[in-house]
């Protein structure tokens, strides 16, 4: 096994074959467990240096969303403690363990915020927004939803797939219908890449186009989004990089347009503090201007690196 574990995990996530921001970071937390526990017979500084390794190259296979490198550095902590090997296993075991409960008490947390008979829209396809979605319908509510396709990858098909087998009321819409159908919702949930200390709401493309709309239409805006999902960093000034992904995925042209005509496949927008009424984590929900707060109590420590 060895580096084979963290090399197929980066090509996996990179492709998107794994994707949403919780489920890589998990998936980056189980690599580096699997390949710890896979070196043998070295002293401890060679173990660290083999780990810090595999924690950049996994940390490169995505750029946005930060839950890869909050759960990188989380299991890698482990690094400073005197049995590094077990230390990083017994990490990497707590985030997996700590992000599947931290998704599914925001479900039960944000699906106080859904009302009998609401109409509730969500874009891409985002685990914690989904969990908020159908606990609120488990719990016997009666509610509606309408997905968009999330060009170009439409991951929106995922989303309508599980709430239709969920037994819930599901209608897929095309991205640019939003502003035709929000009059028939009441609430619009989406999940989250990274929000920033500043509270903005990094998330798939088009997601920004859908709070200004709901803003307009005083439609509530919310977003799912676990502790681990706040980025560090923003608090110090540093700007999060926009994935771009490759043109392939928009291509539509024959041979003679390709290189008369750009493409250009951005894979998140940034939502404003302003446009958004509340961000659901697994320790309740708070406004955006909370979020400084959020990564002050989580990653103090970075301040002092
Ligand atoms: O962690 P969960 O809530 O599952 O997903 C959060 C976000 O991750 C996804 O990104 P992509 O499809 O990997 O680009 C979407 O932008 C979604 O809103």
């Amino acid at each position: 096994m060895g580096m084979d574990i963290i090399y197929e995990t980066y090509e996996k996530i990179k492709s998107m074959e794994i994707r949403g921001a919780g489920r890589i970071g998990r998936a980056a937390a189980k690599a580096l467990r699997d390949y710890a526990k896979s070196i043998t017979d070295i002293d401890d500084n060679e173990f660290k240096n083999k780990m810090i390794d595999a924690g950049n190259i996994l940390k490169s296979a995505r750029p946005t969303a930060v839950s890869l490198p909050n759960a990188i550095k989380y299991v890698l902590n482990g690094l400073n403690d005197k049995n590094p090997k077990e230390a990083v296993i017994k990490k990497a075991e707590e985030f997996i363990i700590s992000s599947s409960n931290a998704t599914k008490k925001i479900g039960e947390i944000g699906s106080n915020r859904i009302k009998d008979g609401y109409r509730i829209l969500t874009h891409c396809n985002s685990e914690a927004a989904l969990n908020v979605i159908k606990t609120a319908h488990r719990n016997g509510k009666h509610i509606k939803v309408i997905c968009t396709e999330t060009r170009p990858r439409n991951q929106g098909y995922l989303t309508a797939k599980d709430l239709a087998n969920e037994g819930i009321d599901t209608t897929l819409i095309v991205d640019s219908a939003v502003r035709y159908f929000i009059k028939e919702v009441d609430l619009v949930v989406v999940g989250a890449d990274a929000i920033t200390s500043n509270g903005c709401l990094v998330n798939k493309i088009g997601t920004s186009q859908i709070a200004l709309i709901a803003h307009e239409r005083r439609v509530p805006f919310l977003t799912a989004a676990e502790t681990y999902k706040f980025h560090p960093k923003t608090i110090v000034g540093e700007l999060i990089e926009i994935e771009e992904r490759s043109s392939d995925e928009i291509h539509v042209f024959e041979e003679q347009y390709i290189n008369k005509i750009k493409l250009r496949n951005p894979a998140f927008d940034i939502t404003p503090a302003q446009y958004i009424d509340g961000i659901i984590t697994e320790i309740g929900v708070i406004p955006p201007q909370g979020a400084w707060y959020i990564i002050e109590k989580y990653f103090g420590e970075l301040f002092n690196e």
